[in-house]
């Protein structure tokens, strides 16, 4: 009798799903390519990049996993290459299955299993065995990445020749660390109340400093609205402003509306303009949050064509700008904002001051102000606009205006840099500006 032959069982393809943590990896590997290839902000990408991804926790480790490829990819890079012998492209997506195992193993502490398991199902039908190989051969070597990250060579380049090459060391060495989160609260007083509570430190009336892993919705008074998260560098311009009593301001660029508030607590009748539709959603959540909606009307417009009702005693511009003040926070603003970027942004911003200057009432303020490590959008920005704008002076900030531990330029402008208050936590890089134009 003829044996019965067993039919070959064939095995099932695997599945996203088989490989637990899969699915996050790939995300972040969407992100990555957002940033590098399409120069999207890490943040803008992140919904359409993680979507499918159902736990929180996986959305977490994407993000996790590209910004700190973004914080590291000079040193990450160069580990690579100390184990291939042909160099692999910079931009193919071995490199990046590579840069993302390695931040996970260096890192994360993920378990070499798992970043290898991880990585090899996106290399598809790429280079599996070289990139089991190169991360094999770090793990036995027991590579390491330095204390300091190495910022990409033309930040290095921009950031030195504006303020020297010391600076460079300190932005290097706050992009190691995770930025501490500030609080600005709309009433000094509930702050001074509850810093203690908080567990954190204030550095200013209305300010408290609390570690970067609290969970900010659990902190009390989120839900009642009584701060919101501002680093201390950002609160400043509208802190310049002074009271309002009931005077107006315009903020030409408010969304999501973290000066707003800040305005309309210290008593200033605000409009709020901005251009997306989408970032005035948030600006409105944030003013019912905080209760602050009446002192506030909202228009949607841009600040190139649109007109105010009447002129105003305060204008706020906080223009749109490359963000390099933000690396810490945002590290893919290390590669998205170059010198055309630059250049864009403050063609942009002398276009917006031009505006904001003829809606001034005379003896009115302007307050200007980035998030921006560059001269061109700050120092430069508002030399040309004095010089082309002879009825505006500065008015010099006073040191008792500021924190301790930041002083205004001689020029009395605020100049925020990655080794302001250091040692207390770092601050954003910003510049502001106030100006008054001559009655
Ligand atoms: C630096 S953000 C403002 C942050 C805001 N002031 C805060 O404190 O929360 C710059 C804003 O400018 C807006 N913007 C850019 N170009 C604009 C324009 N031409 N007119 C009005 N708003 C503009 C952007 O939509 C963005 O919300």
């Amino acid at each position: 009798m003829p044996k019965p032959t067993s039919t070959p069982r064939r095995r099932r393809p695997l599945k996203e799903a088989d490989v637990p943590g899969l699915a996050a990896r790939r995300a972040a590997l969407r992100l990555l390519d957002a940033v590098l290839r399409r120069g999207e902000p890490l943040e803008t990408a992140l919904h359409a990049a993680t979507q499918g991804l159902t736990r929180g926790s996986d959305k977490g480790l994407a993000h996790a996993i590209a910004a700190d490829v973004l914080r590291w990819l000079p040193d990450l890079d160069a580990l690579i290459d100390t184990v291939t012998e042909q160099p692999i492209p910079p931009d193919v997506k071995s490199r990046m299955v590579l840069r993302m195992a390695l931040v996970q193993i260096l890192l994360l502490e993920t378990p070499p299993h798992a970043a290898i398991s991880t990585a090899l199902p996106l290399t598809e039908g790429g280079p599996r065995r070289l990139v089991h190989g190169v991360l094999g051969s770090l793990i036995r070597a027991e590579a390491k990445l330095p204390e300091v990250p190495t910022l990409p060579a033309d930040v290095t380049e921009r950031w030195a020749g504006q303020w020297g090459i010391e600076m460079v060391s300190v932005a290097a060495r706050a992009l190691a660390r995770r930025a501490p989160i500030d609080l600005s609260f709309a009433d000094a007083a509930e702050a001074e109340r509850i810093t203690d509570m908080m567990g954190g430190t204030s550095l200013m009336p209305g300010h408290v400093r609390l570690d970067h892993d609290v969970s900010v919705p659990d902190l009390p008074g989120y839900t009642q609205g009584h701060w919101w998260v501002q680093d201390i560098s950002a609160s400043l311009p509208a802190r310049l402003a002074g009271v309002g009593e009931g005077r107006i301001a315009l903020d030409l660029c408010a969304a999501p509306g973290g000066k707003t508030m800040q305005l309309a607590s210290a008593g200033w009748r605000v409009t709020a303009l901005d251009k997306s539709a989408k970032r005035l959603e948030r600006l409105a959540e944030n003013l019912v949050r905080s209760g602050l909606g009446t002192q506030v009307e909202v228009a949607q417009g841009d600040a190139l064509t649109w007109e105010p009702a009447a002129p105003a005693d305060l204008i706020l511009l906080d223009a749109p700008c490359s963000a390099t003040g933000i690396f810490r926070r945002h590290p893919d603003v290390l590669y998205r904002a170059g010198p055309r970027q630059i250049a864009e942004m403050a063609e942009l911003q002398g276009a917006l001051l031009d505006r904001a200057a003829a809606w001034l009432k005379p003896g009115g303020m302007l307050i200007y102000a980035t998030c921006s490590l560059e001269r061109a959008e700050g120092e430069d920005q508002i030399a040309a606009f004095l010089a082309s704008h002879p009825g505006f002076a500065v008015q010099p900030v006073q040191t008792e205006e500021l924190p301790a531990g930041i002083a205004p330029t001689p020029e009395g402008f605020v100049r925020t840099l990655p080794g302001t208050l250091e040692e207390l936590g770092g601050a954003d890089g910003f510049f502001v500006a106030r100006l008054v134009l001559n009655a």
